[in-house]
């Protein structure tokens, strides 16, 4: 098909990793699914992109396409750790402006070259001011949520917090004299859940503060929108899906988007696009060849933790005396120093044999390989559902956002994980490591994770019901009907769908 004949979605991912990485994910099923693509990151990120990964990464194809905007943060501040609150502020203002920039010179070339004018926004669900432009321009939206469906119902209930006097904290000390150990009984799907299991930007005395706000914000957004998107799956999640889609009738479930990328069929060449933030070092799974199968504990903390120096010296040496081969993950950033505690002489000299240290991973492919037997996580939503994906069992140490409600489900309903107190001690990390390689509880935990791998990974029919209703949505988005209409279409596909199976 030529061009200018496909529908053109326009990709916008959040600027942070674990919303990019998905984002690019559905941009490629898309394009899979005949879509032409302009995926936009910000300025800032694309040259970032071209420094660890090169230019092949950003290279695309005839009709997958990268373009850039602003994200309005001053050059100083986007250098280190991403000010999540800084760039809430400035996307809303200067992203919005860059953005209406673009879809205007997009639907420009439109008129004069190959470029099909856009017929959809594919948002991410955090940045609902691209709705607005997309509203001014006449063009539906969907909108990709890249957290957990049970982190979303925890945002969805924010705005209850405050009526019910929950939010804001009355006082510092809240943090710590046990009120965070409230119960919260009314929240439908979520019984047992405490203040501290819900999504942390509640924890301050600030009745303004700009991430809870945010959110409050970005959800009554997307009720404005076409279609959302999460990348989850019905079976782990059904329980808060059903108390979301009472308030987002057009809510589809897409996920773990990882495995619906196997439906790409071999003759589908993005795949030298890629979106590592960081320069991913491929040589540890040299070192993972060489180890006994499910030997060797997984570290990773994703894109945007930060830990002090305490804290890792005891991951540091918990580790140590687990005596178990490692591999972990250290972010340039994850930490400021600390260079000292893993260059001391007794810790090199316990874990030379064994331990390997690296700045950014193939996350996904070490996951995949035989020698991994469990996963020290900070439990966001992409390692989860990775981990998932491979049947991999969790430590969890969640650090912020809804990272903390994912943590409480891994641990009591899924059961494939168990969580490290906030304040980490060695021996505990010690005592975990050896329950999840080598204890009963981590013989369950892996069972139990190799089964929900198992049952999504056998749901041949769910996944080709996905694959098409993701695109039915965007199909559909661009020719703006309804969200009842949508609904009805997505049934039709699933007994479609059904009934190639069988045949
Ligand atoms: O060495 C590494 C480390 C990470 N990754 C990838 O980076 C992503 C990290 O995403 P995630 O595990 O979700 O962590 P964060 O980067 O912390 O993600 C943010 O975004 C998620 C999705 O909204 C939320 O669940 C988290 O709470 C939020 O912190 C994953 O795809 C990983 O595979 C690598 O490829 N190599």
């Amino acid at each position: 098909m030529s061009s200018m004949m496909k529908p053109h979605a326009v990709c916008i991912p959040l600027p942070a990793q674990g919303h990019i990485n998905p984002m690019l994910k559905l941009a490629k099923l898309l394009h899979f699914k005949g879509f032409y693509i302009t995926f936009v990151h910000t300025e800032f990120n694309y040259n970032r992109l071209l420094q660890s990964t090169g230019s092949d990464a950003l290279n695309g194809a005839e009709d997958f396409q990268f373009e850039t905007i602003s994200d309005g943060l001053p050059p100083t501040n986007q250098r280190g750790i991403l000010d999540l609150p800084e760039l809430c502020r400035a996307m809303p203002v200067e992203g919005q402006r860059s953005f209406r920039d673009l879809i205007k010179k997009l639907n420009k070339a439109s008129s004069w070259s190959d470029v099909p004018a856009v017929s959809c926004i594919v948002s991410d669900g955090v940045m609902g001011f691209t709705l607005r432009v997309a509203q001014e321009f006449g063009i539906p939206e969907t909108l990709l949520f890249t957290p957990s469906g049970c982190g979303m119902l925890g945002y969805l209930h924010y705005e209850d917090l405050v009526e019910r006097g929950y939010f804001p904290l009355k006082d510092d000390s809240d943090l710590s004299t046990g009120f965070l150990d409230t119960v919260i009984d009314w929240i439908p799907a979520m019984e047992g859940i405490r203040l501290k299991d819900l999504p942390t930007f509640l924890r301050t005395t600030n009745r303004d503060d700009t991430m809870f706000n945010y959110n409050i914000q970005a959800i009554e957004i997307a009720m404005k929108a076409q279609g959302v998107i999460l990348n989850t799956f019905d079976e782990l999640e059904k329980e808060f899906l059903d108390v979301i889609t009472t308030k987002f009738p057009q809510l589809y479930t897409i996920g773990p988007l990882s495995l619906l990328q196997h439906n790409m069929s071999t003759t589908h060449h993005l795949d030298s696009i890629d979106s590592n933030l960081w320069k991913e070092d491929k040589k540890c799974l040299d070192w993972l060849d060489k180890r006994e199968p499910q030997s060797v504990v997984y570290v990773n903390y994703g894109s945007l933790v930060i830990m002090t120096k305490e804290q890792l010296a005891e991951f540091a040496w918990g580790l140590a005396n687990s005596k178990y081969p490692f591999l972990w993950v250290i972010r340039p950033n994850l930490v400021d120093g600390g260079e000292e505690i893993l260059s001391n002489e007794d810790f090199m000299e316990e874990t030379k044999k064994r331990g390997l240290f690296l700045e950014w991973g193939p996350q996904e492919e070490l996951l995949k390989h035989p020698s991994i037997g469990g996963f020290l996580t900070h439990c966001g939503w992409n390692s989860t559902l990775e981990s998932i994906c491979e049947g991999v069992p969790l430590i969890c140490w969640p650090f912020f956002a809804e990272q903390q409600t994912n943590c409480f489900y891994l641990c009591n309903k899924w059961g494939f994980g168990m969580e490290i107190d906030t304040k980490v001690k060695r021996e505990k990390v010690e005592k975990l490591v050896r329950e999840l390689m080598e204890g009963e509880k981590g013989k369950k935990m892996r069972k139990k994770a190799s089964e929900w791998n198992g049952r999504r990974r056998q749901n041949q029919l769910q996944e080709l019901v996905d694959l098409l209703t993701l695109t039915l949505i965007c199909w559909l988005s661009s020719s703006n009907k309804s969200p009842l209409a949508w609904r009805t279409c997505h049934r039709v596909i699933g007994v479609c769908s059904s009934y190639f199976i069988y045949i």
